[in-house]
């Protein structure tokens, strides 16, 4: 072998090397992307933060087309935790909650039964379903990565590519499935925050949020009303003579009207709306981006909704007649006062906490003239609570 053909083979071996070196610095770069990653999911604090990390933070730092989290939630339950968290779930795009067997069906299907990553092309006849809408008609190639716990689907995080030689069938999966088991585990284990949450936010005797809660949404309601100049309205609601329905009735009727009641506001109420019980016989409501006039017909509307129920006594009233058959059911109707304040609008430079005093202080107040005047009647706090 002559000197040149030496030199020739010599370069060709050191461009081999760094190109070797090359792919190794890129996976050790990736492995350490990959990682951080890892460590943010595990450390996100909420499902929303959790959900966003995923839809998010993939999708930048490993520059992936599209990403879509597909979640089965056949009691709504899921649902119900991040439209708590977020409001809507317009602020979490590329999420998709499968409210029922169809769900598990479709990603069965896709997965081919099995609960490893699936890799290769993608064909819009199979998968459009697993992507959002907008997305399909970009996809070439798509990596599928079932989320499982104790071998029970919960869901799927699917990527796709515009680049048909990205995702190729056969190529290794390890890493995708040991993303998939992180995150099914994380997810999972931020699920179970959120019942948490919820039952330290919920009050037991009516299902509705509690006072903690309120405190807690007022806060989030006035600052984002504050945002976007939208208007915010707060009811307070208390049952009128209550204690007196406990004095004849019993106290396990007055907790059945309690809840009865809880039941009638929330029906009169939008998504956004918040209910909560702020303690004994009294609610509260607050109604985001609702004028001073809807306010009260809602109000109206609920004050309309306690008088014209029927509730049923626990148990039967004696009836004093000696006689052995029993009784029958009693029914009473109750009626509620409510008080009405708007946030002010000339609240600048002013704490969240203090303006939510102000507004709380004046719809309780407007509630203390509404049992003043005779009770069973909305009385609006004549101008946006004081800000003085
Ligand atoms: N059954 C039941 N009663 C409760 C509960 N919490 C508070 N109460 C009762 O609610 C009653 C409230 O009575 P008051 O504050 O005197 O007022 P009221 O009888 O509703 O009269 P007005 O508000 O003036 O119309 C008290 O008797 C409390 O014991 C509860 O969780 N369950």
């Amino acid at each position: 072998m002559n000197s040149e053909l030496l030199a020739a083979e010599n370069q060709a071996l050191k461009q081999q090397l760094q190109s070797l070196l090359h792919e190794a610095r890129l996976n050790e770069d990736k492995m350490q992307r990959f990682e951080r990653l890892e460590h943010q999911l595990i450390a996100a604090h909420s499902l929303q933060g959790l959900v966003s990390l995923l839809l998010r933070a993939y999708k930048q730092a490993f520059a992936i087309d599209h990403v879509a989290l597909l979640l089965l939630d056949p009691a709504g339950e899921v649902d119900r935790m991040l439209q708590t968290e977020t409001g809507s779930l317009d602020a979490l795009p590329g999420l998709r909650l499968y409210p029922a067997h169809s769900g598990a069906r479709l990603l069965e299907a896709a997965y081919c039964g099995t609960r490893k990553p699936r890799l290769g092309a993608f064909d819009a006849g199979l998968h459009a379903q697993l992507f959002a809408p907008a997305a399909a008609p970009d996809i070439r190639s798509m990596a599928l990565l079932p989320l499982a716990r104790h071998g029970q689907l919960i869901g799927g995080l699917h990527f796709g590519s515009v680049d048909a030689a990205r995702y190729e069938a056969g190529a290794g999966t390890h890493l995708l499935e040991r993303l998939a088991n992180i995150v099914a585990v994380c997810l999972e284990s931020a699920f179970n925050q959120e019942r948490l949450k919820r039952l330290g936010l919920t009050d037991t005797l009516t299902g509705v949020h509690n006072r903690r809660y309120f405190e807690h949404r007022c806060l989030i309601e006035i600052a984002q009303a504050r945002r976007y100049r939208h208007p915010l309205a707060c009811l307070f609601l208390d049952v009128d003579k209550f204690k007196s329905i406990n004095d004849r009735f019993g106290h396990a009727t007055g907790d059945e009207v309690l809840r009865g009641i809880g039941h009638l506001i929330q029906g009169q109420l939008r998504a956004g709306d918040t209910i909560a019980r702020y303690g004994g016989e009294e609610f509260v409501v607050l109604l985001p981006q609702t004028s001073a006039e809807f306010a009260r017909e809602i109000a109206e509307r609920i004050r309309a909704s306690v008088a014209q129920q029927r509730f049923v006594a626990a148990a039967p009233l004696p009836d004093g007649s000696g006689s052995e058959t029993p009784a029958a059911a009693a029914t009473l109707s109750v009626t509620a006062s409510l008080g009405l304040a708007m946030l002010p609008s000339d609240t600048a430079g002013m704490e969240a906490s203090a303006v939510a005093e102000r507004l709380v202080a004046a719809a309780d107040q407007a509630l203390y003239q509404a049992k003043e005047l005779g009770r069973n009647r909305v009385v609006a706090a004549d101008r946006p609570a004081s800000t003085s």
